[in-house]
C-alpha cells in the first residue's frame, strides 16, 4: 500500500495482464455477520482485508465471538444468537457495512436479552444518515439513544424492551438499501413468528439486497420476497452456520479494470480473475454499462476478459441504479468518449463515504473536464485538453482509483499529462494493493517515468538520503553501488584478477541477486552485511574503473526505472546512466565529516573501525572514482549541488523534495 500523502502517476500508455481481485467488501462483511450470528464455526476463505473489514473484525471480538486469522481466511466461532458480552462501545471507521447490520442486530439482541451498546465512527460515519433504520427499529419497540446528532451515529443501543413483532417493520428504502440489508440480517435472530418487513419507497439499489438474500440462504434463512416491497421472514428460522464460505472477488473493484481494458488494453486484454456471470454482485452489470460505452467483453463463471472495442469510447446515457458504486468509474471513462455521458438515478452517491457527485464534478474539472450535475445525475464531457491535477479524494477509495484512469490521457492528446492521487491510502477500503496491482499490469514510456539521481562520494548521505525520498514519493530505488559491490566480491570469490576487465565483465550476467526487504541476496545467501564492508567497497571502485564492466550493468540498471519512479544513487547515475532525469542530485560533504559518518555507522553496526584509516580509504576511494576515464565521479552539469555537512537528514530530504516539487507541474 503506498502510505504516502500523494501519488503522482506518470502519463500510462497501454495495459495487458492478470489481475486478481481482493474479496467483496459488500460480501465479507455480511459473511463475518452472519457467522458471528450462527453457532458453531465458519471458516470464511478469500476474505478482504481491508479497513472496513478490520473494524467489523474487531467489533466481533469485543463481542466475544471467537476469531482466528490466517492471511485471508478467517475462522468464526459465532454466538448462537446469544449474547456474551452484555455492554462494549464498538468503533466503527467509515464502514457502512458494519454500522448499519450491526446496529440492527444488536439493538434486537439487546431488546430480547439486555444489555448496553454504543457504535460510533469516524467524523465522516458521524455523517452519514441512519436515521430510517433507527426509525424502523424503534418502531419494531427498540431502545435507541441518540449520542450526537439525531439520525446519525453515533448510538446507543439499549435492552431489555419488549419488541412488537406482530406488525409489519416498516423501512424506507429510497435513501439507501444497508437499512433493509441490516433489517433481514437481524430480524431473523427474533424470528418466533413470521416477521414482514415492508419498503417504503422505490427500493434503490436492488442488487444489494440480492447478495443479501442469496447469504441468508446460504446461512439458513429462507425469506420470502413479495417484489421489492415487502419481505417475509419465517417464523422458527434460525441461523446456521454453511461450515465454509468463500468470499468472490469485489465486483465494484473490478469496474476499473474494465475500465482499464476499454481504455488500454488495445493488444492483449485485461484478464480480471475472481467475478464473472455467475456473480452474486449487481456490480458485476458493470460489463454490460462499459461495453455500452465500446468495451470489448468476455466473461467467463469467475473471470472476466476486456479489450479496447470502439474507440474513442461512446458517450452513454444511462439510469446507474443497478450498479450504484461501479458507476462512478463510468464518469471518467467518459473523458475518453466521442460525446457526452449522463448518469443518472444516482442520488445515492451523495451519502457515501463523501458526496460522491460534488466530489467527481469537482475533481474532473481540475483535469479539464466540462461536467455539470443535479441532484441525482451527473453528465461528463470528452476531454480533450488535459491538465495535470493533485486529484483530492475525500478518503473515498473509489475516488482514488476512479482517476487512475485519467493517466491515459496520453492517448487523447499530444501533451500527455501525469496525475496525482493525494492521499493514496484511502484505497485501503476495499483495495488496499489497488495502486500496486494497477502497475503490475499498464506500461508507460520509460522516458515518462520519473527518476532522481542522487550521485556524489562514498559516505556523503546518498543511500539513506535515495532511501527516504523514494520513501516519501512512493518510489522505487536503485542502488547502484550493491552492483558493482556484488560484481567485485563475486568476482574476488571466484578467484578473478580485478584488474582484468573483461574477465570480471563476464561474471555480471551470472549474478544471481535479488534485493528484498532491505536484503540482498546473492543465491540463496544473505549477503548485507558483507556487502557493507568498507573492504567490499574497495573491491567495488577497484572493478568500476573498468567500461566493460560498467556496460555490462549499464542495462540492468535501466531495468530499475518501473512506475510509479526511480531514486538512482550512485556515481554516474545523473551523468552516464539516466542524463534525462527531471532532477539531479550531487551529494558532498567534507571528508572529515564523512569518515566520521562512516565510523559511527560502522560502529553502530558492531564492526570495528579506524577514523584515521577511514579517511583514508575513503579519500583513496574519491580519488580512484574522479580520476578514472570511463564515468568519473563528477556533477552532470545540471546537477543540484548539495553540501549537507551541516545539514540533518531530515533537512536533506526536505532540500531535494522541495526542488522535486518545483518540477512538477501540480
Ligand atoms: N545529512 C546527514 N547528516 C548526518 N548524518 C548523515 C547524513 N546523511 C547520512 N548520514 C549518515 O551517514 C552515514 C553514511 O550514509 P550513507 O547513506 O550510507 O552514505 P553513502 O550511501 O553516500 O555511502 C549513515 O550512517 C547515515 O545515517
Ligand atoms: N554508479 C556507481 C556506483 C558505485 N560505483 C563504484 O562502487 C563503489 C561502491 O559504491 P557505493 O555507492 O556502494 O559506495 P558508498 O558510497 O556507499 O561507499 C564506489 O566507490 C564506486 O567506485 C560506481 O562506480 N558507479
Amino acid at each position: 500500500m503506498f502510505k504516502i500523502p500523494f501519488l503522482d502517476l506518470p502519463p500510462l500508455r497501454s495495459a495487458a495482464g492478470t489481475v486478481r481481485l481482493p474479496g467483496s467488501k459488500s460480501i465479507s462483511n455480511r459473511v463475518l455477520l452472519l457467522a458471528a450470528l450462527s453457532e458453531g464455526r465458519t471458516v470464511v476463505r478469500d476474505l478482504l482485508a481491508s479497513d472496513d473489514t478490520a473494524v467489523m473484525l474487531d467489533a466481533l471480538r469485543a463481542l466475544g465471538c471467537g476469531v482466528a486469522q490466517d492471511g485471508d481466511t478467517v475462522s468464526i466461532v459465532g454466538l448462537g444468537g446469544q449474547l456474551l458480552a452484555k455492554q462494549a462501545q464498538l468503533f466503527l471507521g467509515n464502514a457502512g457495512t458494519a454500522m448499519r447490520p450491526l446496529t440492527a442486530a444488536l439493538a434486537v439482541m439487546a431488546a430480547t436479552q439486555g444489555g448496553s451498546f454504543e457504535v460510533s465512527g469516524v467524523p465522516r460515519m458521524h455523517e452519514r444518515p441512519i436515521g430510517d433504520l433507527v426509525d424502523a427499529l424503534r418502531g419494531l419497540g427498540c431502545a435507541i439513544d441518540d449520542l450526537g446528532n439525531p439520525g446519525y451515529p453515533p448510538l446507543r443501543l439499549r435492552g431489555p424492551a419488549s419488541l412488537a413483532l406482530d406488525t409489519p417493520v416498516r423501512v424506507r428504502g429510497d435513501v439507501s438499501s444497508q437499512f433493509l440489508t441490516a433489517l433481514l440480517l437481524a430480524l431473523p435472530l427474533v424470528a418466533e413468528r413470521d416477521i414482514r418487513i415492508e419498503v417504503i419507497g422505490e427500493l434503490i439499489s436492488k442488487p444489494y439486497i440480492e447478495i443479501t438474500l442469496a447469504l441468508l440462504a446460504r446461512f439458513g434463512i429462507d425469506v420470502k420476497r413479495e417484489g421489492w416491497s415487502a419481505f417475509v421472514i419465517p417464523a422458527g428460522s434460525r441461523y446456521r452456520s454453511p461450515g465454509e464460505v468463500f468470499v468472490e472477488g469485489d465486483a465494484s473493484s473490478a469496474s476499473y479494470f474494465v475500465g482499464l481494458g476499454a481504455i488500454a488494453a488495445a493488444d492483449a486484454p485485461i484478464r480480471i480473475e475472481g467475478v464473472g456471470s455467475e456473480s452474486l454482485q449487481g456490480d458485476v452489470r458493470f460489463i454490460e454499462a462499459a461495453a455500452a460505452m465500446g468495451a470489448d467483453v468476455k466473461a467467463g463463471p469467475n473471470w472476466l476478459e476486456v479489450r479496447r472495442g470502439a474507440w474513442p469510447l461512446k458517450g452513454i446515457t444511462l439510469d446507474c441504479n443497478h450498479i450504484p458504486d461501479a458507476a462512478m468509474t463510468l464518469t471518467v471513462m467518459a473523458l475518453y468518449a466521442d460525446g457526452p455521458t449522463t448518469l443518472t438515478n444516482i442520488a445515492s452517491w451523495r451519502v457515501k463515504e463523501t458526496d460522491r457527485i460534488a466530489a467527481m464534478a469537482t475533481e474532473l474539472r481540475k483535469l479539464g473536464a466540462a461536467v455539470e450535475e443535479g441532484p441525482d445525475w451527473i453528465r461528463v464531457q470528452p476531454l480533450h485538453d488535459w491538465k495535470a491535477a493533485a486529484i483530492h479524494t475525500y478518503d473515498d477509495h473509489r475516488v482514488a482509483m476512479c482517476f487512475s484512469l485519467a493517466a491515459f490521457n496520453g492517448l487523447v492528446t499530444e501533451k500527455a499529462q501525469p496525475v496525482r492521487i493525494l492521499e493514496p491510502h484511502c484505497t485501503a477500503k476495499t483495495f488496499p494493493d489497488y495502486f500496486e496491482t494497477l502497475f503490475g499490469v499498464v506500461t508507460a514510456r520509460p522516458d515518462d517515468i520519473p527518476v532522481i539521481t542522487i550521485d556524489g562520494p562514498t559516505a556523503s548521505g546518498k543511500g539513506t538520503l535515495a532511501d527516504e525520498v523514494a520513501k516519501a514519493l512512493g518510489f522505487g530505488v536503485l542502488d547502484s553501488g550493491a552492483l558493482y559491490r556484488v560484481t567485485g566480491l563475486a568476482a574476488r570469490r571466484a578467484g578473478l584478477d580485478l584488474d582484468d576487465g573483461t574477465a570480471v565483465a563476464a561474471i555480471v550476467p551470472t549474478l544471481d541477486l535479488r534485493f528484498a526487504d532491505g536484503h540482498v541476496f546473492l543465491g540463496q545467501e544473505d549477503v548485507t552485511a558483507r556487502l557493507r564492508a568498507e573492504a567490499t567497497g574497495l573491491l567495488a571502485s577497484q572493478v568500476a574503473v573498468h567500461p566493460a564492466v560498467r556496460q555490462a550493468l549499464h542495462q540492468w540498471q535501466l531495468d530499475f526505472r518501473r512506475l510509479p519512479g526511480l531514486v538512482a544513487d550512485g556515481r554516474d547515475m545523473g551523468t552516464a546512466l539516466f542524463p534525462g532525469a527531471p532532477l539531479k542530485v550531487f551529494l558532498t560533504a567534507s571528508a572529515a565529516t564523512r569518515a566520521e559518518r562512516r565510523y559511527k555507522q560502522l560502529i553502530s553496526k558492531g564492526i570495528p573501525a579506524n577514523m584515521e584509516s577511514l579517511r583514508e580509504d575513503l579519500e583513496a576511494r574519491d580519488e580512484r572514482d574522479k580520476n578514472r576515464a570511463s564515468s568519473p565521479l563528477t556533477p552532470a552539469q545540471d546537477a543540484q549541488l548539495l553540501d549537507n555537512s551541516a545539514l540533518s537528514i531530515e533537512a536533506s530530504v526536505d532540500q531535494v523534495l522541495n526542488w522535486w516539487q518545483k518540477r512538477r507541474p501540480f
